[in-house]
């Protein structure tokens, strides 16, 4: 139809502070203008102020106040201008641009000589200086548009958006605005390009519209000229499930109502200011929230009704940093009157409450503030409730500073029972301490209050938690890249497609040190490339420096992997944990330790709801451990436990054959990755007492290193050797020993067995040698076979059997573990 413009609805489109800011950013608004054109839309544009040049207007306002020059930063703020003119500016109108835009530098620089002169800035004259910043940057884009040849004209918005002389913060006269508006768009054919956040009296006099001041302007627009939708271009693409700066899988929302806008607002997302937007909704003109450097991005539908969202929860959103006031006593019991008070007082010195908790005791109302009230919010109240105060009825004031707030918002939530009972438990397992907690009763948000040291953390483990098909990340320190670190690592690498594709699950490795060298990577250190970086960027190791990184960074989801034999590094485990970070290990130390250290750190995973695991102590990777706790808890009682545990032991003996050298078969179990660090630790039934005793601890009996017996295999001499080294010298010397041994049982048809028993509270452990027809004979390799005799596994034990040492078995049980906390947090 060739009239259909004449009947077309309108658009408004409004571009904010950044998208005016740059050269790079004028350019692409001028193509969302010209394609919108193309497409033969009905445009009309609003603008706010070159990014950043409100704050120097209302700098050099402050600073010619107190007479103090500010000639630098107004040549700056030209120069700027200036700058964006010889850009885009084609020769033919250049000069006269600049004498335009130049007049109104003159201007206002007549006015800052006239503040300097009077020494004092009103509101009023405030309103008038702050208004340069939207007339100079739609003068500048009004220019370009017509350089290029559009048919468009400058609106100054002062003519049409009629305000009260409420400066700072105008009220706008409705029925005189749209009234103007509608006869001025009647008179004209050229898309108008407006200037936001200004508006006038009815006098002429310049006044401003508050917070959000563009976006409103944008909004008046839109409703009086009835628009089909008012686009907000900003520099995000639309609103975010959660601040994208904290949260790296923070993702746009496609469409949110109007309501749930407000509360995000509310709590600190600050893409849009929905009070702003009100005459459009009163109209039921559709928002969108578009990315003025992504313009192609579908962006944000805020709309009226609820939407049907795909989570049960719409965006998280926070405040940083706020404090709490706490007003507790008898005297609240039951008497309506005291928190009426105290919130028509604190209204009365305009101190805004973020957030009100009362317990249904009464005895104690909590708020939070802008910790910048702090001061004189206690002054306040004990001034205004110095009676109380007086005579007991209120104990006195408390006030928390360094605190955060996280709201999670959504209409889902009231189709939707559990979801407190999933907030407060994936804050718990991250450790994360809740202040106080706050629900309103629409049921659209719920607020919780925490210290602001765990914040980021927080945000990033309630967003996975509720925008469930997101990946979740575990971050991974590792002490220790040796056989098991390294192979670990390897898994990693290979399964991290697998793990993501069917786990959900991202390892992000962000620690790693040695004995020798030490490196942390926040953004994650390459599985493939970790050997490189640790060698070239790392820095000395330094154990104790480590851990309280790993502390220190507070990151969710965090494990902390000890791959060595090292003793020492044990001590550090309680305190890793009390920091809820999970710990993984193959490691054996921390659970042989004498039982009151033992019981401490399970005490304190316990306590913090964290993991701490440890599959591979026994059996390297076959499953022991959660065997174990597995029939316990299901009621299972044990008898007897019963075995061979060291992989290495199992291949020494059958391997050694007469003929043989022992200590080259030592040799090779040690070259197979199957030994300990030292092989004396496997050689002298430490390591086999060390599992054994693990194992009686699992199931419940509190045994010591005192309670094992253990017939010693090594000669004194090869025990005592100083290093690794000697102590294989000691070997060769011994030979004839353990060639005793094995042809003595060989002459019987008969081979060694290292087994450790353990059977009404008491631990035996030594070598067996045993015939074919006995159990553990048709053992091979570096096989383990652990056989539990229980109450239900009475008649024939239950028995495990498979290699119980090596690099790769080890460390898929390691993986294994990380894998079963990653299910855990989920
Ligand atoms: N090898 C196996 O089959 C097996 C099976 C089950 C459990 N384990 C256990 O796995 C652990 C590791 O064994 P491995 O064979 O990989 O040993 P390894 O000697 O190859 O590696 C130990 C690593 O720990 C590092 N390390 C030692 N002290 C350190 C410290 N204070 N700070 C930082 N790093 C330190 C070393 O630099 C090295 O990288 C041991 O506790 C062992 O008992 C091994
Ligand atoms: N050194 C140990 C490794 C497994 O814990 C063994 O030989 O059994
Ligand atoms: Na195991």
């Amino acid at each position: 139809m060739a009239r259909r413009a004449g009947n077309q609805r309108m658009k408004v489109l409004k571009f904010g502070g950044t998208s005016v800011g740059s050269i790079k950013a004028i350019e692409s608004v001028l193509g969302i203008v010209q394609d919108n054109l193309q497409r033969g839309e009905k445009i009309a544009v609003v603008f706010s102020a070159m990014g950043g040049f409100t704050n120097q207007l209302l700098e050099m306002g402050n600073r010619a106040a107190r007479n103090e020059d500010y000639r630098d930063v107004l040549k700056k703020a030209s120069d700027r201008h200036l700058e964006v003119i010889n850009h885009f500016i084609g020769p033919r109108f250049r000069s006269r641009v600049i004498a335009d835009v130049m007049t109104l530098f003159n201007e206002l620089e007549d006015l800052l000589r006239g503040v300097s002169l009077i020494r004092e800035i009103s509101p009023r004259t405030s309103d008038l200086l702050v208004s340069f910043g939207e007339r100079l940057s739609t003068t500048l884009v009004t220019e370009i548009l017509k350089d290029r040849g559009v048919d468009c004209a400058f609106l100054d918005a002062r003519k049409v958006i009629k305000t009260n002389a409420h400066f700072q913060q105008a009220e706008v006269n409705f029925e005189l605005t749209n009234h103007l508006i509608q006869h001025h768009f009647a008179k004209t054919k050229s898309l108008q390009l407006i200037t936001g956040f200004i508006g006038s009296t009815e006098d002429g006099i310049t006044t401003t519209l508050g917070r959000g001041g563009s976006d409103y302007t944008g909004s008046i627009f839109g409703s009086a000229l009835n628009a089909s939708v008012i686009e907000i271009w900003t520099d995000v693409p639309g609103m975010m499930t959660s601040d994208p700066r904290k949260v790296r899988n923070a993702f746009t929302i496609p469409v949110v109502s109007y309501a749930e806008a407000m509360e995000l607002t509310h709590f600190g997302a600050k893409v849009i200011y929905p009070p702003s937007l009100t005459p459009a909704f009163k109209a039921n003109i559709p928002i969108k929230v578009l990315n003025t450097f992504d313009p192609a991005h579908p962006g944000t539908i805020v709309t009226r009704q609820a939407p049907r969202h795909e989570y049960i929860i719409t965006g998280i959103s926070s405040i940083d940093n706020l404090a709490l006031v706490n007003l507790q006593g008898s005297g609240m019991i039951g008497v309506a009157g005291v928190s009426a008070k105290l919130f028509t007082v604190l209204a009365r010195y305009d101190i805004s409450v973020i957030l009100i908790s009362q317990a249904s005791s009464e005895h104690s109302i909590c708020f939070a503030i802008d910790p910048k009230y702090s001061e004189k919010v206690r002054e306040v109240i004990e001034t205004e409730f110095s009676n109380e105060l007086r005579t007991g009825d209120l104990e006195g004031v408390e006030i928390q500073e360094e605190l955060s707030v996280i709201a999670i918002v959504g209409e889902g939530m009231r189709r939707h029972t559990g979801v407190s009972g999933r907030l407060f438990s994936v804050l718990g397992k991250n450790g994360i301490n809740i202040v106080a907690t706050a629900q309103g009763s629409s049921e659209l948000n719920i607020s919780v209050v925490i210290e602001r040291k765990d914040l980021s953390k927080a945000l990033n483990v309630i967003h996975e938690s509720f925008f469930a098909d997101q990946v979740k990340t575990l971050n991974l320190f590792l002490v220790g890249s040796g056989l098991i670190g390294k192979a670990l690592i390897r898994q990693l690498e290979q399964q991290e497609h697998y793990l993501r594709k069917y786990k959900n699950l991202k390892v992000r490795f962000i620690g790693v040190t040695n004995s020798r060298k030490m490196l942390f990577d926040e953004g994650g250190i390459s599985k493939e490339h970790w050997q490189e970086r640790l060698d070239t960027e790392g820095q000395q190791a330094d154990l104790g420096y480590f851990v309280e990184k790993v502390k220190s960074l507070n990151l969710p989801n965090s494990i902390f992997v000890d791959c060595t034999a090292n003793k020492p590094i044990v001590d550090y485990y309680e305190g890793i944990l009390e920091a809820s970070v999970s710990i993984v290990t193959p490691n054996k130390t921390a659970n042989a330790a004498p039982y009151d250290e033992y019981a401490r750190r399970h005490r304190m995973a316990l306590k913090k709801g964290v993991k701490f695991l440890y599959e591979t102590n026994v059996g390297a990777g076959l499953p022991v451990i959660n065997t174990i706790q597995g029939l316990i808890a299901s009621g299972d009682r044990f008898q007897k436990i019963e075995g061979v545990f060291s992989g290495t032991l199992s291949f020494i003996f059958n391997t050694f054959r007469p003929g043989l050298r022992f200590a080259e078969v030592v040799r090779e179990a040690k070259a197979k990755g199957y030994t300990e660090p030292d092989p004396r630790d496997d050689l002298s039934g430490q390591d086999v007492a060390r599992k054994i005793l693990i194992l009686a601890r699992e199931i419940g009996l509190e045994l010591d290193f005192e309670d094992v017996e253990i017939t010693p295999l090594l000669p004194e001499n090869c025990q005592q050797a100083p290093t690794v080294d000697a102590f294989f010298g000691e070997l060769e010397k011994s030979n004839a020993v353990f060639e005793k041994w094995v042809n003595d049982a060989d002459a019987k048809g008969e081979k060694l067995r290292y087994v450790a028993t353990l059977e009404n509270g008491k631990i035996q452990i030594g070598l067996k040698s045993v015939g074919a027809d006995h159990p553990l004979y048709p053992l091979e390799g570096a096989d383990n076979i652990i056989s539990f005799t229980t109450k239900r596994y009475h008649d024939r034990p239950l028995v495990i059997k498979g290699p119980g040492a090596g690099a790769e078995v080890t460390a898929s049980g390691v993986f294994a573990d990380i894998v079963s906390i990653g299910s855990y947090l989920s």
